[in-house]
């Protein structure tokens, strides 16, 4: 396995995905030119969604932001060269695009700033993403909260994992709002990368939640590691 990961195989036989999540991953899926890219609008979209969407759209043209394309398979985030060793398993999916019913689930957007180390990600949850009655589950609060930070990570430090996610639940999240999850690699000491995060309302008005996170860099240990426990 190279320095940038890649695809081994464990000693039971099934096949382990070590992921690369490069520069080049933001390119990946686009260039199959097959996987569906679901950070697009779609009808479920409400105007506020719609309306902020095209704000950040508009901070691309000068390079500073990109949008993050989203496929419903991790795969499909990966440079085609390093799939070669790889059959794609049809039993796996993004957990974030888990659900099919457009508008149900995730509908999510991320815009990455390398220069400022932040990502940002406009996110409506939909109705079967639901904790208390109208409001969303803390679960899928802390999952697009991971899901943004982790993001970033990835664009510091390229292969990472989650070692710590401490969030503040402030104020509950209505189904169907629009909340904008603002990230930021605030530390990098060696292989650890400290970001912090903050979900508000699109008025600025209203905090939902504060997140601070630890992800560590893999090392050719650590995918070692990972294929001992496959046994
Ligand atoms: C360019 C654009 C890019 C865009 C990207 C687009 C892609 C979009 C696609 C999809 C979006 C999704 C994005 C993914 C987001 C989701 C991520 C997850 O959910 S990850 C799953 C949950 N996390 C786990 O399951 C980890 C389980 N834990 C482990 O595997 C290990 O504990 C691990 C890797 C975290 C660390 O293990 P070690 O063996 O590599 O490292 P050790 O030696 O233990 O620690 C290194 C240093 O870190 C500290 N450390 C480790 N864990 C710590 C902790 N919990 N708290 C504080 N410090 C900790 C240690 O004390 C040590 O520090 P000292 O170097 O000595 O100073």
């Amino acid at each position: 396995m190279g320095p940038r990961g890649g695809i081994s195989r464990c000693p039971c036989g099934r096949k382990l995905l070590t992921v690369c999540l490069s520069r080049s991953i933001q390119a990946a899926g686009s260039q199959l030119g097959q996987s569906k890219d679901y950070a697009l609008p779609n009808a479920s979209w409400s105007q506020d969604m719609l309306d902020l969407y095209n704000r950040f759209l508009d901070m691309t043209k000068d390079g500073l932001w990109k949008r993050i394309p989203s496929y419903n398979n991790i795969l499909d985030h990966i440079p085609e060269s390093m799939k070669l060793t790889y059959e794609k398993r049809k039993d796996t999916r993004l957990f974030l695009r888990s659900i099919d019913a457009e508008g149900a689930g995730f509908e999510y957007v991320m815009f990455l700033n390398t220069s400022e180390k932040r990502v940002v990600c406009l996110f409506q949850p939909g109705s079967y993403l639901e904790g208390h009655p109208g409001f969303a589950h803390g679960g899928s609060i802390a999952t697009i909260i991971d899901s943004t930070i982790g993001s970033c990570a990835i664009s510091v430090a390229g292969k990472v994992m989650t070692a710590n996610l401490s969030i503040d639940y402030v104020n509950p999240v209505p189904l169907g709002s629009v909340v904008l999850v603002d990230s930021k690699a605030d530390k990098v000491e060696g292989r650890k990368v400290f970001l912090s995060c903050k979900m508000q309302s699109v008025d600025g008005n209203t905090l939902h939640a504060e997140a601070t996170a630890l992800f560590i860099q893999l090392d050719a240990t650590k995918a070692q590691k990972q294929q001992a426990s496959c046994q």
